[in-house]
């Protein structure tokens, strides 16, 4: 008996089989977990190719539109704080003036600027350009544009007026095509840059009551992802925010006319403060990453949908790979509870409408 013989029977006989072959799908199951684990090693140490390099917001020049209120602000003082100069961008001057106040508390260094300009993002391209010129020759070129003025309306489909569905899209949509539109060139030129487009998860998900809010911010997205592509070469990176709801004066504005579906759908996934949420989409923004989510649902939404959205680190996309088949499986039964919601409202209404009759 030769020594090998020995061995593979010492081996069977201690496992209790009678022929090594047997051994031989767990032995594959081995070298398959092998080559995973060695797949996995080789994207992390080619992960520093993939993932940009942080921007530096100390002395950096930061402009945000939509910067005198609400999540806008909150990103205004985050990166202040961080030592930036900072350009607000709104329509009401006087709110922009305050605005520029609260943000000065947080400087870290004497030689900090918050500079305002009053213009609306969303009419006149012409008129966007000439202002972010005038910011870039008081405080250079800019570093990181947030693209956060917005507005929100909600109402069933026929409720809401014709010319709202115009006006979200103007707002929303093209009040961020035009800012970006105004630095993109001198970002291509310097070869960085930061691109923040503030969605909402409701850019992610088509809900009762936002017929005409969704699609203005879907189509961010589709704004993102196209000029991602084009810019990354140039080392200029987007991020795309997606917040829940957060405690706003938009927000309280827009609560005035919310539909009770629809407030009951967005409870889901709470109420956040804006401080809370600009932390985390400056954050994300700094480090180029593409998807920008707050909480637990937020997170599970963006694995859910990433779609063909590009990839910013091997972690995000070996969490995509693993996650979205169970992320999946928890949405059926969110679309199932909202569906209920939807019904139980409408029979709510129909027998209030009946009683409301007999009277
Ligand atoms: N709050 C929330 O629950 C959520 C908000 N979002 C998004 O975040 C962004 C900010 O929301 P929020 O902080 O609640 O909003 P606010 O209403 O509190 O602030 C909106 C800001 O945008 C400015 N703005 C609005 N329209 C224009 C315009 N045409 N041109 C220039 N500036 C404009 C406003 O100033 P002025 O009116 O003076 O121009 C203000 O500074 C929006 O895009 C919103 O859709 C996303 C998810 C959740
Ligand atoms: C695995 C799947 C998880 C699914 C979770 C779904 C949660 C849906 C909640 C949607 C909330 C929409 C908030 C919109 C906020 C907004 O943009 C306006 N308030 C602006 O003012």
């Amino acid at each position: 008996m030769s020594s090998e013989e020995g061995l593979s029977s010492t081996i069977t006989d201690w496992l209790f089989i009678n022929s090594w072959w047997l051994l031989l799908p767990f032995i594959m199951l081995l070298v398959v977990a092998a080559f995973i684990v060695a797949f996995v090693l080789l994207l992390y140490m080619i992960s520093p190719l993939i993932s940009p390099k942080p921007l530096k917001l100390n002395g950096a020049h930061v402009v945000v539109t939509g910067g005198s209120s609400g999540i806008g602000k909150s990103i205004a003082v985050e990166c202040y704080r961080q030592g930036a100069f900072i350009t607000l961008v709104a329509r009401d001057e006087a709110k922009l003036l305050q605005a520029k106040k609260e943000v000065e508390k947080f400087a870290i260094n004497d030689k900090q600027v918050v500079l305002c300009i009053s213009v609306d993002v969303s009419s006149d391209y012409s008129q966007v350009e000439s202002v972010i010129k005038q910011a870039q020759e008081k405080l250079g070129p800019v570093d990181m544009l947030v693209n956060c003025a917005g507005l929100a309306i909600s109402g069933k489909f026929e409720d809401v007026e014709v010319d709202r569905f115009k006006k979200l899209m103007e707002v929303n949509y093209l009040g961020s095509v035009y800012p970006t539109r105004a630095v993109i060139t001198t970002m291509k030129e310097r070869r960085m840059g930061r691109i923040m487009f503030v969605s909402s998860q409701a850019g992610q998900i088509g809900l009762f009551g936002y017929t005409a809010y969704s699609p203005s911010k879907f189509a961010l997205r589709g704004l993102a992802e196209s000029l991602q592509m084009e810019i990354k070469p140039y080392n200029i990176y987007v991020t795309v925010a997606y917040p829940p709801d957060t405690e706003t004066p938009g927000l309280a504005e827009e609560n005035k006319t919310k539909p009770l579906e629809t407030k009951l759908i967005s409870e889901t996934s709470g109420v956040c403060q804006p401080d809370q949420v600009a932390k985390i989409i400056v954050r994300d923004a700094v480090q180029g990453n593409f998807n920008s989510s707050v909480g637990p649902d937020g997170y599970m939404l963006s694995a859910l949908t990433c779609g063909m959205s590009p990839v910013t680190s091997i972690t995000e996309g070996l969490q995509q790979i693993v996650t979205m088949g169970l992320f999946r499986t928890i949405a059926l039964f969110y679309l199932g509870s909202f569906d209920s919601i939807v019904r139980r409202c409408m029979i709510q209404r129909e027998q209030s409408k009946a009683a409301d009759k007999r009277e």
